[in-house]
């Protein structure tokens, strides 16, 4: 299918009350993991890449990767995402490379560590918004910092996050500012801070309300039903693949991460877009790790790729099952960027 808007997946969504996972994509492997999942649970998809990712593979080969997997998934609509945009230049040459929506992730800084101040997020969210909605293309914007509730650290794992200690009120996205901040820069979707972050090591033990506050979003959600609300950081970073890691020497420290049955909750209260990629990463470094122990003369890549390919796509279909993503993909006909750019000039959108 050709590549859609992430707004009008996510209207979808809304309108039946689903959640859609949003895979991070670095290479091949993982957009076909990925693409073969969605296939067999009938589920549309979001890929994303992140700044990392584009500088990985490059955005020649990230585009033609995504035009051959629209092809070659010709039933399975596509949204193509720009992760943690850091200012416009980043935003706006995704989309010269086919990509449909970006994020404009304005709560920080270009420098992708230092907290930004309400103003400066404002007007650059509100800048690409603009820009993008010139073209049909989608925007997410970012109000909160992403952090730890429990130790006020801001979550500096990873290609982006704050660095250092933060305040409460940082690290919760407020609902009365969330209107505000959509009514002024017109974002498609908004993500928000509620104590999870990137990375492995969300959590030191299983998160309560206290530390990870979908109470939060069900305030914000109450304050703006028809906001498209994203939760980043939301691997829930699973038992098993910890032990699968840790028993082919790996020496991962215990650690948590969101129990899909949070996420279950905040999908019922607006959470459409729920940003996953740790996961991924852990469920491919398991199964490398495994054929690395188990089979010392291998030498062959691919004996290594299928069943880390494998393993992530039983993540993947479980995601889709668990967010009733599954059984959507072929609900949805594709509306083009221009005809979505006629919507916004026209303000029906
Ligand atoms: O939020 C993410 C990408 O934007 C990924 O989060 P995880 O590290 O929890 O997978
Ligand atoms: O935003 C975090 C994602 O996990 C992407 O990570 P990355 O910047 O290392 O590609
Ligand atoms: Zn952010
Ligand atoms: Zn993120």
């Amino acid at each position: 299918m050709a590549l859609i808007s992430l707004r009008q997946l996510l209207d979808h969504a809304a309108e039946q009350g689903y959640g859609v996972p949003a895979f991070n994509i670095n290479n091949m492997e993982q957009g076909l993991a990925i693409m073969n999942a969605a296939k067999k649970v009938d589920s549309p998809v979001i890929l994303q890449a992140s700044r990392g990712a584009r500088s990985y593979a490059g955005d020649i080969m990230l585009k033609h990767m995504i035009q051959a997997l629209a092809e070659m998934y010709p039933d399975i609509p596509i949204v193509m995402h720009q992760d943690h945009g850091n200012n416009e230049q980043t935003c706006l040459s995704a989309i010269k490379h086919g990509f449909t929506s970006v994020m404009m992730d304005g709560s920080l800084k270009a420098d992708m560590k230092t907290p930004a101040d309400w103003d400066y997020n404002v007007d650059i969210t509100r800048r690409v918004a603009e820009m993008a909605h010139w073209v049909g293309a989608s925007v997410e914007g970012e109000l909160g910092v992403l952090g730890n509730l429990e130790t006020g650290m801001a979550a500096k794992e990873d290609g982006s996050g704050a660095e250092g200690k933060l305040d409460h009120s940082q690290l919760l996205t407020d609902p009365d500012e969330a209107e505000e901040f959509v009514k002024l820069t017109k974002v498609d979707a908004l993500a928000i801070a509620c104590g999870t972050s990137h990375g492995a090591y969300k959590f030191s033990s299983k998160p309560t309300g206290e530390t990870l506050a979908i109470s939060q979003i069900e305030a914000i959600h109450a304050k703006i039903p028809h906001v498209h609300l994203v939760m980043h950081g939301s691997s829930s970073v699973p038992q098993y693949l910890q032990d699968l890691i840790n028993e082919f020497g790996g020496e991962m420290p215990q650690t948590y991460g969101v129990p899909v049955e949070e996420i279950e909750r905040g999908i019922k209260s607006g959470v459409r877009k729920v940003n996953i990629d740790t996961d991924n990463r852990m469920a491919i470094t398991g199964q490398f790790r495994k054929v690395a122990m188990e089979k010392k003369k291998e030498f062959d890549p691919r004996k290594f790729m299928i069943p880390a390919m494998e393993e992530m796509e039983k993540l993947c279909i479980d995601r889709f099952e668990r967010f009733g993503t599954a059984g959507n993909g072929s609900k949805i006909k594709a509306i083009d960027l221009d005809e979505m750019a006629k919507r916004y000039a026209d303000g029906t959108l």
